[in-house]
């Protein structure tokens, strides 16, 4: 039998006022990653942190060489991102301040290693991802024969993490090798120390799709008593550090998994649609 619908009641005045204002912020609200892409590719949180932590527009279309007919655009880019929070604004637009957003998007800036972050801001707001993102109702609309591909592979004929796409772009693949390190040097030395407790009385642990263990290798320096196993591809694990700290398997993850008490499964995002579906 059919399910029962229940007719919607036709929306208050009200009701459709704030609809019409969400609607709009929602579909506006693109604008806040590329104005972020924008701050990166200028440079503007370096800046401000040369600058001693704090800047007016002004000071920055001097430190930034850009031409003084931008000022009051600037300002503008500057306003959004503090309304989202990248920046502080303590007196309402006439300076900007650097806050722990921004600070990880300084150039250079060390927490347990080089922790910038601009490089996972470049790849996320590419034009691959992007352009994969135009195109999902077309994805949607097309059927496959076999696995399905994310959009990604649909129109690029790639996937990160992956050969192919270093085949299709290298200075792109570069940078995707450069967001995972970011992320992995300040990563995880921040969570062994913001959750210790996580790791406390563990004997041993799988890191699946560990890479070059850097994960596992911190984990082992801070826990010495837990024996760490990372699997990755051969083609990876060819590669690791043979310095004796953590074991290596090669192998997929699909097909083996060491055993261990836990299992740590860390920024992996190659799963197949035919198991993914049913995750
Ligand atoms: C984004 S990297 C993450 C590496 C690490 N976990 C980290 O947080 O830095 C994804 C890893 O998954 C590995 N990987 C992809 N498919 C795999 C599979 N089927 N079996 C094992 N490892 C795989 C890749 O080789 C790569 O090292």
């Amino acid at each position: 039998m059919a399910a029962q619908t229940e007719k919607m009641a036709v929306p208050t005045d009200a009701e459709l006022l704030k609809a019409q204002a969400d609607l709009w912020r929602h579909t506006l609200c693109y604008l806040t990653p590329m104005a972020l892409r924008c701050a990166v590719e200028l440079g503007i949180p370096t800046a401000i942190h040369g600058l001693g932590g704090t800047a007016s527009p002004t000071d920055l279309i001097a430190a930034l060489s850009l031409p003084p007919s931008k000022l009051s655009l600037l300002g503008r880019l500057l306003y959004q991102l503090a309304t989202a929070g990248v920046f502080d604004t303590p007196d309402a637009g006439t300076t900007y301040r650097l806050n722990p957003i921004s600070y990880l998007l300084v150039d250079g800036v060390h927490i347990d290693g080089d922790a910038c972050q601009t490089a996972i801001v470049r790849v996320a707001s590419s034009r691959y991802y992007v352009e994969a993102a135009f195109g999902l109702a077309d994805w949607f609309r097309k059927d496959f024969d076999g696995p399905v591909p994310s959009p990604f592979e649909d129109l690029h004929g790639a996937t990160i993490f992956d050969d192919s796409m270093a085949l299709l772009d290298p200075e792109m693949d570069k940078l995707v090798h450069e967001a995972k390190a970011s992320h992995n040097h300040m990563g995880i030395g921040l969570v062994l120390r913001q959750c210790h407790d996580l790791f406390q009385g563990l004997e041993s642990l799988t890191d699946l799709c560990g890479g070059d263990g850097t994960t596992a290798r911190a984990i082992v320096r801070a826990y010495p008593q837990i024996k760490c196993t990372v699997l990755d591809l051969p083609k990876v694990i060819d590669k690791a550090p043979t310095e004796g700290v953590v074991k290596y398997v090669a192998g997929d993850i699909f097909h083996v998994v060491p055993p261990a008490q836990a299992v740590l499964l860390k920024v992996f995002m190659n799963v197949p649609s035919s198991i993914s579906s049913h995750m």
